[in-house]
């Protein structure tokens, strides 16, 4: 296989080095899990699907949702992997992202299997950091965000929309005790100031999508199952399946709003644009 540069380690016809996929095989509307076993169960609530690449932590179905062409692709875990996964995705046409994860609740009243839509993410990763200066916002955007609440309404599950904070490290950096119960004074402090702040969970790849979405003019959004509860100290496997569907019910709506506001020629989705 020729790879034409290493600054763009991608074949003539553009296929990419880390995702092992071209233009052609994925959609502008793809769904990042972090955990690439996720790709499947993602996939199988789908109309049709078929496995296009699974290279490294890059594991792609594309198909359709309801008529909708739709991708899935896992990032792997952090920000780093997950950065490696957009440039390549965008570089073959992908627009409109939706992360599909797991995460720890830190407020009171979420329980393990609620989701929690992100608005917004604190950037307590480096992968972002390497990309733009650390006052530029992760912000989700607005019509993939709506798109997700519509979706939670319409299936009746129970979720949240928050702000996430996105870290680096799964157990000290999100205070939980090392190996031998080593635990840094900074650790100790982490949930308790977040929480003051409003934080609602975290998880470890949300920053990194909303920065590098925003600086390239790509949508991106986030809803993630609460498997672990900071406050009770609760861990479990619960809300995977509640997640993928808003997030493909997610795609179908926003899939209806861009066919209108391209019908009527308008750049943003606003609520009474249908009565026009
Ligand atoms: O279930 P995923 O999507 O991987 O998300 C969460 O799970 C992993 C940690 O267990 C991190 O990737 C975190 O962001
Ligand atoms: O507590 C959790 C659970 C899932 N993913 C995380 O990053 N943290």
């Amino acid at each position: 296989m020729k790879f034409v540069s290493a600054d763009r380690p991608q074949t003539e016809e553009g296929y990419q080095y880390h995702i092992a996929c071209k233009p052609g095989d994925v959609a502008r509307y793809v769904l990042l899990p972090g955990d690439p076993e996720r790709v499947p169960k993602i996939s199988a609530l789908w109309d049709e699907a078929k496995e296009i690449a699974f290279h490294r932590e890059y594991r792609t179905h594309t198909g359709k949702y309801k008529g909708i062409p739709i991708s899935v692709t896992s990032t792997g875990i952090g920000g780093p992997s997950t950065a490696i996964a957009i440039e390549e995705l965008a570089a073959i046409g992908a627009d409109t992202f939706i992360r599909v994860g797991s995460t720890g609740a830190i407020q009171p009243g979420i329980e393990i299997g609620d989701l929690i839509i992100a608005k917004a993410a604190v950037r307590l990763e480096g992968t972002s950091k390497q990309y733009v200066r650390i006052e530029y916002p992760a912000s989700a955007d607005y019509e993939v965000t709506l798109a997700l609440i519509e979706a939670a309404e319409t299936l009746g599950v129970r979720y949240h929309v928050g702000i996430t904070a996105s870290t680096d490290s799964f157990y000290v950096g999100q205070a939980r005790p090392g190996l031998n119960g080593y635990f840094p004074s900074f650790a100790k402090h982490l949930i308790d100031d977040l929480r003051q702040a409003k934080v609602t969970n975290f998880e470890m790849e949300a920053a990194t999508l909303f920065t590098l979405a925003n600086i390239y003019g790509l949508r991106a959004g986030c809803v993630c199952a609460v498997f672990a509860n900071r406050v009770t100290n609760e861990f479990g496997k619960a809300g995977e399946k509640e997640a993928a569907l808003v997030a493909s019910e997610a795609v179908k709506i926003l899939a209806e709003w861009d066919e209108e506001k391209e019908k009527k020629g308008k750049k943003y989705w606003f609520p009474s644009l249908r009565k026009l």
